[in-house]
């Protein structure tokens, strides 16, 4: 019997997907699936290829080449430790998993040393693009086991999004590092699907737009600097009629998302790191709240919002362009630098000009952006942050105004926009020399002897802030 090339566990929307990009790329590919169901589709799908299914785990393994190549595709958690208990007594030493879902990071430092104890190979590997992506070309980080990498890495790179040639897919680092780098991508994910939400909900109740006049709005900007596979699906979004009532489907969609919780983990690692991400952050929460429907219905009708409309259409709606553009920016730049930061804590290695280059393509966060954001760290691979790239800082200035009308409007009206207020606060408490948080210090000192540091002399002071003179 012809033996397989490589084996995919879960064949639900990315495994099914992945597999079939695979087969299309000339490798012969088998898939396991608990489901009959998976298991048919898969087939029916994968007629012209040298390519199978298997409803028996052990069936599945015996057809696989040695080493085993075997990638998991299931949900996060407790199932890929359950998948990974069923497996190891059937793989040989020196065979390969690799876990390409969104597994948190510290479960994939914990399994890589897991299985090398056992003698197997082990990588967690960050995957993007969704149904579409994991079909025809996804963005893909791999980080740990490096000679595992080396052994599938013509695969991946077959498979992956393009971008001028370049594959959308690299060694990212030691460790955890892939697993990592993904969960900071969804965490961006999330910034940039909230500012598209505030900007619709300004199109909509500031300037009255109705569905399709917001379709052509963000069609003509996504021709532009803002073009990005999010404005993208999100404009198609408001050309979707719906049959069952007769409009548009975005209006009988409830108000309240949610989520899967990488979001959550990003900001979560950030307090941990003391690497602020507050656009992120207010992204997180902005779906936590939305599920408060009941309070949100009682306290509107209790404290009513304040005249929502705009007068100056087209000048606004230019405004809400730059803003646009002002919180992507910030959001990649927050995302980057907590990037930067974990690679120094558990020490990475990150190359922020690669991660941004295979980020160009094939993943839910691709944007034109992406391609300023590679230049800024190509040019300068040590970057403090993006906001220090001159490039970037020469559009952060022309954006400027613009934004703080959008904010500044939105606020006086009563428009809940965190990430566009939270985007502007964060580039302003960056850029001020003087923060005023010497108050803190003094604060802190007063009540609990916590102690100060001063402006002009070395060394750490007490002072007694009950006797008028120190
Ligand atoms: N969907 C997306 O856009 C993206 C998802 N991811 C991540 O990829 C992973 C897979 O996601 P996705 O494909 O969307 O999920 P799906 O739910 O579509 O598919 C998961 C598959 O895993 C199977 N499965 C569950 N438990 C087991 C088990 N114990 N043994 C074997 N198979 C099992 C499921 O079978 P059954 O239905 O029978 O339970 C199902 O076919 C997740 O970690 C997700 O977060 C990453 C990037 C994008
Ligand atoms: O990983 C992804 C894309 O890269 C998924 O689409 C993402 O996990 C969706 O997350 P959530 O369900 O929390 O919105």
């Amino acid at each position: 019997m012809n033996k397989y090339t490589l084996g995919m566990i879960g064949l639900g929307t990315m495994g099914r997907n992945l597999l079939l990009n695979m087969a299309d790329n000339g490798y012969s590919v088998t898939g396991y699936d608990k489901s009959p169901d998976m298991l048919k589709k898969l087939e029916e799908d994968g007629k012209a290829h040298q390519l199978k299914g298997f409803a028996v785990l052990e069936d599945f393994i015996q057809s696989l080449e040695l080493p085993r190549r075997i990638v998991l595709l299931v949900p996060a958690g407790a199932i890929v430790d359950s998948v990974i208990q069923e497996l190891v007594p059937l793989l040989d030493k020196g065979d390969l998993i690799i876990d390409s879902g969104n597994s948190h990071f510290t479960d994939t430092s914990r399994r890589a040393e897991e299985l090398a104890a056992q003698g197997f190979h082990f990588f967690g590997m960050g995957i993007s693009g969704g149904e579409e992506g994991a079909r025809f070309g996804p963005s893909m980080m791999p980080g740990g086991d490096k000679e595992a990498y080396n052994a599938v890495k013509p695969i991946l790179e077959a498979v992956s999004a393009k971008v001028n040639g370049d594959p959308c897919v690299a060694y990212i680092g030691p460790g955890a590092s892939g697993h990592f780098v993904k969960m900071v991508h969804n965490g961006i994910e999330y910034s940039v699907m909230q500012i598209l939400a505030e900007t619709y909900d300004l199109l909509k109740n500031s300037l009255g737009y109705n569905n399709e006049q917001i379709y052509a709005t963000f069609d003509k900007w996504n021709n532009g600097r803002l073009k990005s596979f999010l404005l993208e699906v999100t404009k198609d979004i408001f050309k979707v009629k719906d049959v069952k009532s007769g409009g548009y489907l975005i209006d009988v969609i409830k108000d309240q998302a949610k989520s899967k919780g990488t979001g959550k983990w990003t900001s979560q690692v950030s307090m941990d790191l003391q690497l602020p991400i507050p656009t992120i952050n207010e992204s997180v929460s902005a779906r936590d709240l939305s599920k408060f429907k009941t309070l949100r219905v009682a306290l509107g009708a209790a404290l009513p919002h304040p005249s929502q409309k705009v007068e100056h259409t087209e000048e606004f709606e230019a405004h809400l362009e730059q803003a646009l553009y002002f919180a992507m920016i910030t959001s990649y730049a927050q995302g980057l630098h907590l990037l930067a930061q974990a690679s120094i804590e558990f020490k990475y290695e990150l190359n922020l000009q690669e991660i941004s280059q295979i980020w160009r393509g094939g993943c839910i966060i691709r944007a034109v952006l992406l391609e300023d954001i590679y230049q800024a760290y190509k040019k300068q691979p040590e970057l403090p942050h993006l906001y220090s790239d001159e490039s970037i800082q020469k559009q952060l200035k022309d954006i400027l105004p613009g934004t703080r009308n959008v904010v500044v409007t939105a606020i006086n009206h009563g428009i809940a926009v965190p990430c566009f207020a939270s985007a502007l606060t964060y580039y302003d408490s960056l850029r001020t020399a003087n923060s005023p948080l010497n108050l803190t210090q003094a604060q802190r000192d007063f009540f609990g002897a916590h102690t100060f540091e001063r402006t002009d002399s070395e060394g750490i002071f007490h002072a007694n802030w009950n006797e008028n003179n120190i």
